[in-house]
């Protein structure tokens, strides 16, 4: 009988790694050892079921997944818009909810209006010049930045951001509004293209079992 191969799952860290875990728990898939935080040992191996697992920064998903280096990916729908790596997205998880939002002042909203060349901060330059350049056709300057974005309407760095929200909290505590959506955002599963060819039947078993989880908790 043929060896079966392991199947290789690259995980988030962060935000998204709490509910992923819970939902592979659900499928009987368990990883103790992963939800050590002291640990820092980066891959897991469940040896009954043939699979492994690791966390990496939420960006390397879908390098790790576009490469083959992991079958499938839990990662978050801004991150694969943002990548624009060759990957199947196979399924909305339906957990990591929020959205993509251009926000600033709300006196800021002049500036979409009249289509102005503005500067546009964000930590997603892909999606936020997509969203400008062919949804808005409209002209901008995009500054790329690696966090706490909501500071670069404050000091006079950009006049918009293009940003996460999900409480609306954080731009509620720093006078800022949302001007406009981008598009929704969860965390999805996303398959290597070679991996959804030669593991076909587990992978459909594996998304079978998860919809019915997903459809049995809507
Ligand atoms: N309030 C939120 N802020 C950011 N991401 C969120 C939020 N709510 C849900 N998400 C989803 O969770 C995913 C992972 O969030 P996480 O905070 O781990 O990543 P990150 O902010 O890109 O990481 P880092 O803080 O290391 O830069 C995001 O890509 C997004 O899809
Ligand atoms: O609407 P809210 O619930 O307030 O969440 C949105 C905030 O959370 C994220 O930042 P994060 O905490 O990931 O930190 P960062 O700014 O360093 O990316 C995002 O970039 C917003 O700043």
């Amino acid at each position: 009988m043929k060896d079966t191969r392991y199947l290789t799952f690259a995980l988030c860290k962060g935000r998204l790694a709490k509910q992923t875990l819970e939902l592979l728990e659900e499928l009987g898939i368990t990883c103790e050892e992963m939800k050590d935080k002291d640990s820092r040992k980066l891959i897991f191996v469940n040896e009954e079921l043939k699979l492994k697992f690791f966390l990496s920064k939420g960006p390397d998903v879908p390098t790790y997944v576009e490469y083959g280096a992991a079958d499938i990916g839990v990662v978050g729908k801004d991150t694969i818009l943002e990548a624009g790596k060759k990957v199947h997205e196979v399924l909305d998880l339906g957990f990591g909810k929020c959205k993509m939002c251009v926000c600033g002042p709300a006196d800021a909203k002049k500036y979409l209006e009249n289509h102005e060349l503005i500067r546009v901060a964000t930590k997603y330059p892909n999606i936020a010049k997509d969203y400008f350049y062919n949804t808005r056709h409209q002209t901008v300057e995009i500054i790329k930045l690696n966090g706490s974005i909501e500071l670069a309407p404050i000091v006079g760095l950009s006049e918009v951001i293009v940003d996460i929200v999900e409480t609306g909290s954080t731009l509620k505590e720093n006078g800022l509004v949302v001007l406009d959506e981008v598009c929704p955002l969860s965390a999805r599963m996303i398959v290597n293209p070679v991996s959804m060819r030669l593991e076909n039947d587990r992978i459909k078993e594996l998304l079978y079992k998860l919809r019915s989880i997903l459809k049995r908790e809507a």
